[in-house]
């Protein structure tokens, strides 16, 4: 398919830019200044919860909805002062189909090929080929109305891309699709793409764009939280956190093992948080067996797990790790949780050396580690993390205006 639309904007100039975008509805502040960048060719993943501004701010970009302050360009068109540029460089597709489904695939997409001046064979060729693109051939005959959800998401991409533009916006592409259907979504996606269209696409769920998404940004009650490459937003948003297990040892109590975690982390400057998890009881931990010094103590798991820590052979209680397997003897507590076992979770931010430093300061302090490794966060704890943490506890008055009208924190 062609792919042949000379470009707008200056060579190398992002497709999509903001700056300080802001939309109200009444007392309703939808967007409360977005400064976005979408670079040309990404496919820009515009993640955020009900209410949050997704369709407000495509809407802008697609000159359908007048901003109420700030700037936005398009491919190098103001889409306050170019607006009729617009249509000729942006597909948009919203997140609710067409009213026109009294009419054949074949007619509908020929219907806004008219809409955009396009007729004769060469506008047939594109419409026969863009039915191939969504693999609906099979259907041109077909009323839209008998069509399958599925079916008429695609439809509703090959009308938005029946003038080859090279801005796609979509809003909520895969909503109400089912699995099978969503797949074939992101495939196409994936060819749109290859073809060198710039596509935004939102959606409430982040790990549904996850793996298609060059880059990606986080919108809450109007603001955007985080925006970049999906590298950097992961690396921004993702909270890590590592599971420790602690022998308590049968003269001791949980409560003071805990207590004596928590003072030796408080020296870790990269530690932001120790939650104490759970404990076995008295009894339990008569199971556990393994005496002072001679249990399962060497870290199990993780990267730059603690071997190399200096003095962490040291303590009376730990071993290094390595050691832990090495040793054989009884499984207090190995990788799994077990009696006699205290579990603490540790937020902390670095490299992976600082979970070699958990271990070894823990050590240090006369505690038996039988387990440290690192929690794995899923890109959906990710976005509820970057909502909680970098929404924080907004007092501003767009947030509050916001807050009052459907923007609910994490609300689906
Ligand atoms: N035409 C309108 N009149 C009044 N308020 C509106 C209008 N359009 C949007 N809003 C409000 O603006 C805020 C943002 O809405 P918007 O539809 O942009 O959010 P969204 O992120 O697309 O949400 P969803 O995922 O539910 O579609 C909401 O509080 C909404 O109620």
């Amino acid at each position: 398919m062609s792919t042949a639309t000379p470009a707008a904007g200056a060579p190398g100039e992002p497709a999509i830019v903001t700056r300080n975008l802001q939309r109200t509805f009444g007392r309703v502040r939808a967007l409360a200044g977005i400064d976005m960048v979408v670079p040309r060719g990404a496919v820009y993943g515009f993640i955020g919860p009900n209410g949050a501004g997704k369709t407000t701010c495509l809407r802008i970009l697609a000159g359908l909805l007048e901003p109420s302050g700030g700037e936005a360009r398009v491919c190098g068109l103001d889409v306050t002062r170019q607006r009729d540029g617009l249509p000729g460089v942006i597909g948009y597709m919203p997140d609710f189909f067409g009213v026109y489904d009294d009419l054949t695939v074949t007619e509908y997409l020929d219907f806004y090929a008219a809409c955009y001046g396009l007729r004769g064979p060469a506008a047939r060729r594109r419409r026969d080929a863009l039915l191939e693109l969504v693999d609906l051939a099979d259907k041109a005959g077909e009323m839209v109305n008998h069509l399958s959800r599925g079916m008429k998401q695609r439809l509703g991409l090959a009308r938005a891309l029946i003038h080859d533009p090279q801005v796609l916006l979509l809003d909520e592409p895969a909503s109400g699709l089912d699995p099978a259907a969503r797949i074939e979504f992101r495939e196409l996606i994936r060819e749109l793409a290859a073809m060198g269209k710039t596509l935004v696409v939102s959606s409430h769920i982040l790990s549904e764009l996850a793996d298609f998404c060059t880059h990606v940004g986080i919108l809450h009650r109007g603001r955007l939280l985080v925006s970049g490459t999906m590298a950097e937003v992961l690396a921004a948003v993702r909270r890590r956190s590592a599971r420790v297990h602690l022998v308590v040892p049968p003269r001791d109590e949980p409560g003071a093992v805990a207590a004596r975690a928590r003072q030796a982390l408080a020296t870790l400057p990269a530690v932001t948080h120790v939650e104490i998890g759970a404990a076995a009881t008295g009894a339990e931990r008569g199971d556990a067996g393994g005496p002072p010094g001679g249990g399962e103590a060497g870290a199990a798991s993780g990267p730059g797990a603690a071997g190399a820590e200096p003095g962490v052979g040291d303590a009376g209680w730990g071993r290094a790790a390595g050691e832990a397997d090495a040793g054989g003897g009884p499984k207090a507590a190995g990788a799994g949780f077990g009696p006699g076992v205290l579990e603490l979770i540790v937020d902390f931010a670095g490299g992976p050396v600082t979970l070699a430093h958990i271990n070894a300061r823990l050590v240090q302090a006369g505690l038996l580690v039988s387990h440290v490794a690192e929690v794995g966060g899923s890109l959906e704890e990710a976005f509820l993390y970057a909502v909680e943490s970098l929404a924080g506890e907004d007092a501003s008055p767009a947030a509050q205006v916001a807050a009052g009208k459907g923007g609910g924190r994490g609300g689906r």
